[in-house]
């Protein structure tokens, strides 16, 4: 029988996030930032924010089992086809959330100073009510929550080494998300977020 992984859903209005903190045990965790920091062509990408060039604050990757472009914040990425360690992983969230990821797109925080700004992932070939299943690898970093129109409604936590979150429902329509920079001094971090393109 397939083991239960323990998890929290966030108690949060008008979203369905759970949050897994031991997805994979730390020292698998461990192997998958190690291969994915060498294996991955990570990218370095201009973005234009209000008609200004600059260059995205973290390096990227995308993958899929298909050769559909994904384009957001003007930037259109042609995927990799999958590797192996990208579909072990994948396969393991398959058994757990009963969906078929199409396609990865992997950031690489090389420190502090990277980041991801306010966003929700709500690119129309994602498709209605999208499902992301995001991995955390390597140093920790804080996730911010917060909803479109409730001021009230806000969250913050730490997405830890060998964690997944899982963004469903209804959450991309009525909440945003970042990952702030950091003053502290911290090391790499790879997230993934499998997701699922029509
Ligand atoms: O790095 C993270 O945990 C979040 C990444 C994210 O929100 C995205 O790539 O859309
Ligand atoms: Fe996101």
């Amino acid at each position: 029988m397939q083991e239960k992984k323990n998890f929290t859903q966030l108690d949060l209005p008008d979203c369905d996030i759970q949050y897994y903190p031991n997805f994979f045990p730390s020292e698998v965790a461990d192997t998958f930032f190690q291969k994915l920091r060498i294996e991955t062509p990570w990218q370095q990408d201009d973005i234009k924010v209000f008609g200004k060039v600059y260059a995205q604050p973290r390096l990227t990757a995308l993958y899929a089992n298909n050769d559909r472009p994904y384009a957001y914040s003007n930037i259109i990425m042609t995927p990799h086809p999958f590797s192996k360690i990208l579909l072990e992983i994948k396969s393991e969230i398959e058994k757990h959330v009963s969906q078929q990821f199409t396609t990865c797109l992997l950031n690489l925080y090389r420190d502090g100073k990277d980041s991801n700004g306010w966003h929700a992932d709500n690119e129309k070939e994602l498709g209605k009510d999208p499902v992301i299943a995001s991995v955390s690898l390597g140093a920790e970093r804080m996730f911010h929550l917060k909803h479109n129109t409730k001021s009230f409604a806000k969250h913050k936590m730490i997405l830890e080494h060998g964690s997944l979150l899982l963004m469903q429902g209804e959450t991309q329509h009525t909440w945003k998300h970042q990952i702030p920079k950091t003053a502290k001094p911290v090391g790499e971090r790879i997230n993934l977020t499998f997701r699922i393109i029509k």
